[in-house]
């Protein structure tokens, strides 16, 4: 309609999937409607009268989340979970140091290279309380020409009478798990809140990371672990249909696909407990240096797809496993990626056996990585997605166009050209201007 609908009606529509892509300023504004959503929507009074809230993320400017809320939703306490240490972590509190209904989380960071990549927003209304698994940063650029995925819970009411209060995917549990995990005084309020909600409408289930080195009947709590086990209750019938990934960022992954990629990574995703998959059946989506010259940012869209040159050199095998951002469907071939999705496809792409959508990137410090004969996994970094399986909305499939699955990119995704080449952003890209007529020369 005219008006700029209420997020409650768009959220209706979306049901039950309930998952959205971030409006994009600059592509035909026909995709910015039902299925996207834009961070002011998701914090307006028409969603719901806010009592508190926690913000969970990475880059965080403090300045313009606050004027993401309402006006009268300025004064409510707002709880800013992070990972930054020291400088980082100054910085950021005298950033918010004039607003006096803001607190900090400092999320602990114990192992090497770990981050807090998290997004997440913990809504608590008079009425309920909104759980938001997203993947942009809370900065400006993050929501405004790009793509990005966001999962809006049901309103989940307090709990009255004897029900349980969880579902069926156990959802409540592995949040109360999840943030049990940061053993941090200031979530404890809001693991208590969550204790006493009724969680039993969440279809999804939780697919997260915390820093550590899992064992026992910890060990397939978290990362890919935590997927193989939920993947298992994937229809058998599609255990030839091929993987795809798709990400912003790339890790070392080790000299060879069968280090990690091919091997531990991949058994989990495809739950086939087969080693060695054949090539095909794994397809990773990754922009290309034309993907990101031709985006509506240009070049400086690289600026948030940190592939590193050191690291791209030592892992060449991977580009042969590349296709390039192509998003016709949603109108956002041009606005740059920094969703990260995986899924399970049938080979004409018509149909999904599952979908994840994480702030995990393709790197063991998301996922994980097997260590000491398997004895134990190691996850550096914080992560939160949600994954839907079939079986949870009484389905067998997705089918995409009868099911009005959004998917945020065209499938089957499209190989490399030869020509083509991954994006990196820590070398020069001087040989064609991009949409603003500019080069990229890192320092
Ligand atoms: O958690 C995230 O989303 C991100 C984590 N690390 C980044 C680096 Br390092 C450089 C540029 C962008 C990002 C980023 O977006």
């Amino acid at each position: 309609g005219s008006f700029s609908e209420s997020l409650n009606d768009k959220w209706n529509r979306s049901s039950p999937f309930n998952f959205f892509l971030t409006k994009a300023k600059g592509i035909d504004n026909k995709y910015n409607a039902n299925q996207s959503v834009h961070i002011k929507e998701i914090l307006s009074e028409s969603f719901g009268e806010l009592v508190q809230s926690a913000q969970f993320n990475y880059k965080i400017d403090v300045d313009w989340l606050v004027q993401c809320y309402p006006e009268s939703f300025r004064s409510k306490p707002l709880l800013i979970v992070h990972g930054f240490k020291g400088r980082e972590k100054q910085d950021l509190e005298s950033e918010a140091a004039k607003y006096d209904h803001i607190g900090f989380c400092q999320a602990r960071l114990d192992i090497a290279y770990g981050t807090h990549h998290s997004k997440m927003m913990l809504l608590k209304y008079t009425d309920g309380i909104r759980v938001v698994i997203h993947t942009a940063n809370l900065v400006h650029g993050d929501w405004h020409q790009k793509t990005q995925g966001v999962w809006i819970s049901p309103l989940f009411p307090i709990l009255l009478g004897q029900g349980s209060g969880e579902s069926d995917t156990k959802f409540r549990k592995d949040l109360i798990d999840y943030l049990t995990a940061y053993n941090h005084p200031k979530l404890r309020s809001w693991i208590e809140m969550i204790k006493t909600h009724d969680f039993s409408d969440c279809r999804v289930h939780l697919v997260a990371s915390v820093p550590g080195r899992h064992t026992d009947i910890s060990k397939d709590k978290w990362g890919h672990l935590k997927l193989r086990k939920l993947l298992k209750q994937v229809e058998p019938s599609c255990k030839q249909w091929p993987i795809v990934g798709q990400f912003s960022s790339i890790g070392s992954l080790g000299a060879k696909s069968e280090d990690w990629l091919c091997s531990e990574w991949l058994s989990s995703l495809s739950t086939m407990g087969q080693t060695l998959v054949e090539k095909s059946q794994l397809r990773l989506v990754f922009p290309s240096v034309d993907n990101v010259r031709l985006s509506l940012e240009g070049y400086p869209a690289g600026g948030s797809l940190p592939y590193s040159i050191h690291t791209a050199k030592k892992q060449t095998y991977l580009h042969s496993f590349l296709h390039v951002w192509k998003s016709d469907r949603n109108g956002r071939t041009q606005a740059s990626p920094h969703i990260k999705t995986y899924m399970r496809m049938s080979p004409d792409g018509e149909n999904l056996a599952w979908f994840a959508c994480t702030s995990a990137n393709l790197s063991k410090a998301a996922w994980g990585v097997l260590e000491k004969k398997g004895y134990q996994l190691m996850i550096r970094s914080y992560e939160i997605g949600v994954l839907f399986l079939p079986k949870s909305f009484s389905k067998e499939v997705f089918k995409i166009k009868d099911d009005n699955f959004l998917v945020p990119f065209d499938l089957p995704p499209t190989p490399y050209e030869k020509s083509d080449h991954p994006w990196i952003w820590d070398i020069p890209h001087v040989n064609k201007p991009d949409t603003h007529g500019m080069k990229w020369c890192p320092n």
